[in-house]
Parts: structure tokens; C-alpha cells; sequence
């Protein structure tokens, strides 16, 4: 059963094109990682979800969450999607936390005006915390966001996003701002939750190695379109379009020790500066004539020209 569905999603904020027909089919209890460097419209895809685009943006196509279109939803409706349908992780955890109330405020809140009373929540948000592996969760819950370490407040952050029991996840970036040791137990955490729950999940991260230990499938992303869709257990053998083979050259571990990291050469296309053609034209080491000028169409699992004809 698909959960979620992005068809022909296009975004323009002021004007100003940020995601060109976006479109993706999410199963239930799948995990689906959006990968692609800064500025690829990562982040404005997910937040379609909850509509929670920037102030002036325009939304074209749809956004389907079980059935319902999310832009139809009235504020009811919404609110609802946002309490305990789906539930968000961010970069940092220090962005959504109130500094000035304790975590255990932060935890029980969504409980609370759901109805739970005061001690019931408290119980379920303390479970919570032990279950993302944060010890000594009654005293975690008198505390306050500055005495937990980043990857502590992450880990408050996921219980809670767990807390009212999601059907999906949407977590951009959630290890950015945590050193690398950290980075690993919180995606373990994340990824062991969710599987243990069936929950669904968008996880959004730069890091090719970390949504394909991560997911099910990856969508890759340039300059605000899906340019290929395919599976991570496949990830190297199966990428197909030059820009996802790009990418996998340019990780650290693609190159011996003492060699000099690769890139992609060239400089990252927005929607505003793409050309009329593929997007990843300008960048492409095979681009033709017709990939400058004819947009291809997404064909078997990528959009590339050089890929038709195979
Ligand atoms: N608040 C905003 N107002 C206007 N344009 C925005 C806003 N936020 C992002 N954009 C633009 O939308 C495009 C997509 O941005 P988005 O944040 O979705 O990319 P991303 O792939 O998530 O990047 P990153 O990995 O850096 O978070 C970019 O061109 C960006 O400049």
C-alpha cells in the first residue's frame, strides 16, 4: 500500500522555481532516502508533507498521504497530520527544543493536549527515552535542553517524534550537527525504531553509505528533480544515471588512502539556473546536443537521455 505520494510536485518560491515534478511512491513501512548535494531540494520535498513551505511559495501537483490530498486538508485536518501522523527530525536538535523548559515538558507536551494525563505521559515519555537508549530517563526529564549533549537531545527529539506513534517519519539530515561517533548510534537508533514500529521514513542526508544503510530505496536529487530512484542494497551495482555514478565516485571511500578526494566537477544547478534539458547537463561528462535542449523523461529508474536508448 502506498503511503505516500509525491506526483508531479512543483515548487516555486516568489517566483522562483525550487522543485520540478517531483514524483514518488512511498510504501507503508518503507524507508526511502533523498540524497543530493545542497540546495537540491531535499528539504522542500519532505516539508511538502506537512506544508510547511516558506511564506510566498506555490505549490503545483500533489502531495497524497493516505489517500488525502495534503493540500486540501482544512486546518483540522492538518493539525492532525502534524500531532500524530507524521512526525519531523531536523538537523538540530537545539532548533526545535524549548531552551527554557525541561525535557520532560518537551516530551509530554503532544501527550497532554492529546488528552493523557500528567503522570501517564510522564510514564510514556520516560519509556520513550529508554527505549532511544537514553539512561536514567526520570532524570533526563527534569532536566533542561543545555546539561544534554547533541546527540542525548537528538535522541529526546526521536522519542518524541516516536511518541504519538507516527506512520511516518520525516528526518532531514538528523546527524548533521553530531560528530561521527554520535552520527552512527543516533541513525542506528533511528533506523532500529523505525523497523521495529513499521513506521515509514523519509531520511534525507548528503551521505550516499548512510541512506543506503539506512533505506530501501533512494531517490537521488539535482537541482529540484528526482533524476533516479532504486534500491540500496543495489546502490552501486544498479546507478545508472551520470550524476548518481557522480556521486559515488566523490565519496572519501571511493579513493585509496593518500589520494586526493574526487568531486563533481562543475557547479551545482539549482530549478532557477538549470538548463532546459537535464538538469545535470552543464555537469555531464557524455552530454549531447539533445540533453542541453530535450528534457528526458524518467524511463525504468532514471531520467537521462543516454539511458533511452540502452
Ligand atoms: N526559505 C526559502 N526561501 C526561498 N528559497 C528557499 C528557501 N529555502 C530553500 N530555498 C531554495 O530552495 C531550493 C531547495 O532548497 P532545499 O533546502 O530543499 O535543498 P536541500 O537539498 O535540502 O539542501 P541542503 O542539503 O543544503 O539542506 C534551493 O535553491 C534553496 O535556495
Amino acid at each position: 500500500m502506498t503511503l505516500l505520494q509525491f506526483d508531479r510536485l512543483t515548487v516555486a518560491v516568489s517566483g522562483r522555481p525550487v522543485l520540478r515534478r517531483v514524483t514518488l511512491d512511498v510504501a507503508a513501512g518503507e524507508a526511502v532516502g533523498l540524497v543530493g548535494e545542497s540546495g537540491s531540494g531535499k528539504s522542500m520535498t519532505v516539508r511538502s508533507v506537512m506544508r510547511l513551505l516558506p511564506a510566498g511559495a506555490t505549490v503545483g501537483g500533489t502531495v497524497r498521504f493516505d489517500g488525502a490530498d495534503v493540500g486540501a486538508l482544512d486546518a483540522a485536518g492538518l493539525r492532525r497530520m502534524r500531532s500524530r501522523d507524521v512526525a519531523m527530525v531536523f538537523q538540530d536538535p537545539r532548533a526545535v527544543v524549548n531552551p527554557v523548559r525541561t525535557v520532560g515538558d518537551f516530551l509530554t507536551e503532544v501527550l497532554r493536549d492529546q488528552g493523557t494525563g500528567r503522570s501517564e505521559a510522564t510514564r510514556r515519555a520516560a519509556a520513550a527515552l529508554s527505549e532511544v537508549g537514553v539512561g536514567d530517563a526520570m532524570r533526563r526529564l527534569q532536566q533542561r535542553p543545555y546539561e544534554l549533549s547533541g546527540g542525548l537531545l537528538q535522541r529526546v527529539v526521536i522519542a518524541a517524534a516516536l511518541l504519538t506513534g507516527p506512520r511516518l517519519i520525516l528526518a532531514d539530515e538528523p546527524t548533521t550537527a553530531l560528530d561521527t561517533t554520535t552520527q552512527e548510534e543516533v541513525v542506528a537508533i533511528l533506523a532500529e525504531q523505525r523497523r521495529l514500529r513499521g513506521t515509514t521514513l523519509m531520511f534525507i542526508t548528503h551521505d550516499l553509505e548512510l541512506a543506503a544503510a539506512v533505506c530501501d530505496r533512494i531517490a537521488v536529487m539535482y537541482a529540484g528533480e528526482i533524476v533516479e530512484i532504486l534500491p540500496a542494497a543495489r546502490l552501486h551495482s544498479d546507478a545508472r544515471h551520470p550524476y548518481t555514478r557522480a556521486l559515488l565516485g566523490s565519496r572519501p571511500g571511493a579513493v585509496a588512502p593518500g589520494e586526493r578526494l574526487r568531486t563533481v566537477p562543475g557547479v551545482p544547478q539549482s530549478a532557477l539556473t538549470a538548463p532546459p534539458g537535464c538538469v545535470f547537463a552543464d555537469r555531464c561528462p557524455h552530454a549531447e546536443a539533445r540533453c542541453r535542449d530535450v528534457r528526458p523523461v524518467f524511463t525504468g529508474s532514471a531520467a537521462c537521455h543516454l539511458l533511452e536508448v540502452l
